[in-house]
């Protein structure tokens, strides 16, 4: 069994290869969410596993095949060092020695990376820009569901979480950079700290309807939300231009839906894809 945690800046991810469509997101907001975290993988790799309640999520030693536990990994893809170490540390001692606990790097994704500093990028952006170019995700559903989501390349893959990133791979499947810009939450949190009369905003049900963002914001908060929504939507819009519109957009993270709801070209909404992604890497070897 493999186990796939993308550590970010907001929440942590995880997904096993058994139900790679099944992700539990918990927050990152003190250690209390990396403890969740490590209680639920440590039990999914109990020898004496049963089944167990992740939330919503309900994964039954049937379905995970438990005769698998024996040779497990965990592979964590992550951009926040100090949560990935409590992590690391906390989860080895729990899971035992015959699960394999590795830190994935650039190294470990079959991808070329065609930028100045390839160890400096983020590897959130290069487990996704793999999993969205590999397009052995298409989960129903997607923003455009009546497209046919056989990935074409070039593709741009946004992942919209704690920051946005839009980044471009090319016709041959190479990474080759892209853009970074403060998520929703930062954004808001940015108004409401520079200022002493603007609230902050709740994106969980700020992106309820569909986003309308053709006419002005008749009250303070849904400036902020139209002004937001259009840096974001309307940065993104552009970059998609500057790359030369590409055959296939890919929307990830936690404010995917958000922001697919809002953006004027059809794209392929594919939640948590760095966490699945890495239960499906081909193999997490040094290339
Ligand atoms: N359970 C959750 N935990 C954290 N963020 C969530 C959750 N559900 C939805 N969100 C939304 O997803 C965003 C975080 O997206 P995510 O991709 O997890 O960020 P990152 O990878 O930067 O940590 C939050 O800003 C919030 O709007
Ligand atoms: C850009 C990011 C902060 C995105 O992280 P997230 O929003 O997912 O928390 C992360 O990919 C990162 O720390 N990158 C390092 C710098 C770079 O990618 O160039
Ligand atoms: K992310």
């Amino acid at each position: 069994m493999i186990v796939g945690i993308d550590v970010g800046n907001t929440a942590i991810k995880w997904a096993c290869d058994a139900n790679p469509n099944e992700v539990v997101s918990v927050r990152l907001c003190d250690d209390e969410g990396i403890t969740q975290v490590i209680d639920q993988v440590a039990a999914l790799l109990k020898p004496e596993f049963d089944a167990v309640e992740l939330g919503a999520v309900e994964l039954g030693a049937a379905e995970l095949g438990a005769a698998e536990l024996g040779a497990a990994e965990i592979r964590i893809a992550s951009v926040n060092r100090a949560a990935a170490k409590v992590l690391e540390s906390g989860l080895r001692p729990v899971v035992g020695e015959k699960v394999q606990v590795r830190i994935i790097s650039r190294h470990d994704i079959p991808l070329e990376v065609a930028v100045d500093q390839p160890d400096r990028v983020g590897i959130d952006r290069l487990v996704g820009a793999f999993g969205a170019a590999r397009g052995n995700f298409h989960t129903a559903g997607s923003h455009d569901s009546d497209k046919d989501c056989d990935v074409a390349l070039p593709l741009v893959v946004v992942d919209a979480g704690t920051t946005v990133t839009v980044d471009l791979v090319d016709a041959d499947g190479v990474y080759l950079g892209g853009a970074i810009i403060p998520g929703l939450a930062m954004q808001t949190s940015a108004l409401a700290s520079g200022t002493d009369a603007l609230p902050k905003l709740d994106w969980g049900t700020q992106c309820g309807d569909t986003a309308n963002l053709d006419s002005p914001g008749k009250n303070t908060s849904a400036a902020i939300r139209l002004g937001i929504l259009s840096s974001v939507v309307g940065g993104i819009e552009r970059l998609i231009r500057l790359y030369g519109g590409p055959a296939h957009l890919v929307v990830t993270g936690g404010d995917a839906g958000c922001i697919a709801s809002a953006l004027s070209v059809p794209c392929q909404v594919e939640p948590h894809l760095v966490c699945r992604t890495l239960t499906q890497l081909p193999w997490a070897g040094s290339c």
